[in-house]
């Protein structure tokens, strides 16, 4: 078998510049591709593209990166799916920068720093009516026993005053900390995601997934933080959103594992803005079992759909005012060995030119409070915001 890392014939220590030279090749390339891990450790870049697909391949030569529409919905360009074999691939683990091409220097070398403004939103607009179709859907639940749990998303639709350069927002996004940075990029198009939540990682036959759901926000100080904690551990409701995404997965998993080890509760997961109900499931996959397939099986977990799967994915269609293209979705990465990682795209952002769509969602049950769920979702906008907050005065923050 050969890994990742024997895919790539050259190393050497990072220098210094490295980063704001790959960041700034990004800029440069029509395709690309990057994902950090959520503890920072690893990064792959994807620069170029051999070949392209909007359904994910079932395999491949090297290594293939992209994002899976939601749920097939027609959008615009890269949010209908959007898949690539990369003509380079760069690794930066433990301070050594990896590529698959001896050229990759000769690239960095020609690569010119070229200086950004700052990027103000111009305008903006918002689902004003979100909580009352959230009340709807409340009520609905009620008198419908047939159906247990929505995850509703709204978008924020923004315009900015100029493009966004990605030599600038790579290093203000990498800020943020204990949460993915996955960015695929197609020409003018960006998709962004700072996620909490992974869907998958997979090395050889070792899977990890997890059911991330139930919310509540951070305290003020650490005795608050705990309370919050606390309260989140113990509540009903939540334990129920969460305990689906754990029943959903397992089930799902079942026939394409040979063991699965699930904690009997979950434990807080915490982010800058909010904390989570957690629980870290790990197996063993079968053989010939593909990535594609666990991405298939498991996408949409209840975390981002709902239960029952059908009438959720039914109600988000007929009720969402905006498609979701990749929000919520399958992002990342496999290779032709059966190693590969994947996210669901929340906490994110669509960027089109000027324009741009954020999304966030929150799991609704018979027990929500629409005003709760309000708050929930603004607190889930919250890291785009931060990281259109800091581009707004920032040029080229990393020289
Ligand atoms: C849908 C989102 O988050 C999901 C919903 C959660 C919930 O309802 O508690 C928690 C984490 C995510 O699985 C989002 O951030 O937009």
């Amino acid at each position: 078998m050969i890994s990742i890392n024997q895919l790539l014939t050259y190393q050497r220590k990072l220098r210094s510049n490295d980063y704001i030279l790959l960041n700034q090749l990004l800029d440069d390339v029509e395709v690309g591709a990057f994902f950090e891990t959520n503890d920072g450790k690893s990064i792959i870049y994807g620069f170029g593209q051999k070949q392209t697909w909007t359904e994910m391949p079932n395999a491949t030569e090297s290594i293939v990166f992209g994002a899976k529409s939601f749920d097939n919905q027609l959008d615009t360009g890269i949010m209908n799916g959007f898949w690539f074999e990369p003509e380079i691939i760069v690794v930066l683990e433990d301070d050594k920068l990896l590529s698959n091409l001896i050229t990759i220097d000769a690239c960095l070398k020609k690569v010119q720093f070229k200086n950004s403004q700052p990027v103000q939103i111009v305008e903006e607009h918002n689902e004003n009516d979100w909580s009352s179709r959230v009340q709807s859907l409340i009520n609905e639940l009620k008198k419908q026993e047939s159906i247990q749990k929505v995850v509703f998303g709204r978008q924020q639709q923004l315009q900015f005053s100029n493009t966004l350069s990605l030599t600038t927002l790579v290093p203000v996004l990498r800020k943020q900390k204990n949460i993915y940075h996955v960015m695929i990029k197609k020409g003018h198009e960006l998709f962004i995601t700072a996620t909490p939540e992974r869907l998958i990682k997979i090395s050889h036959d070792h899977l990890e997934t997890a059911a991330v759901a139930g919310t509540i926000q951070r305290g003020k100080n650490e005795s608050e933080d705990d309370a919050f904690g606390k309260i989140l551990l113990r509540s009903k409701k939540n334990n129920e959103e969460h305990e689906y995404v754990v029943r959903s997965i397992v089930q799902q998993l079942h026939d394409v594992t040979s063991t699965l080890h699930i904690p009997t509760s979950p434990v807080l997961l915490k982010n800058k803005q909010v904390q989570h109900l957690y629980t870290p499931i790990v197996g063993r996959i079968n053989t010939n079992v593909s990535i594609r397939n666990i991405v298939y099986k498991l996408h949409p977990t209840p975390a981002l759909g709902g239960v029952p799967q059908q009438k959720a994915m039914d109600y988000i269609r007929n009720h969402e005012m905006m498609t979701r293209g990749l929000f919520a979705s399958p992002v990342g990465y496999f290779t032709r060995d059966n190693i590969g990682e994947f996210v669901v795209g929340i906490r994110s952002m669509y960027v089109n030119g000027k324009n741009a769509r954020l999304f966030a969602g929150a799991g609704i049950v018979v027990d929500s409070d629409s005003q709760q769920e309000f708050y929930e979702t603004s607190l889930k906008f919250q890291p785009m915001h931060e990281l259109l907050e800091e581009l707004s005065t920032n040029g080229c923050t990393n020289v």
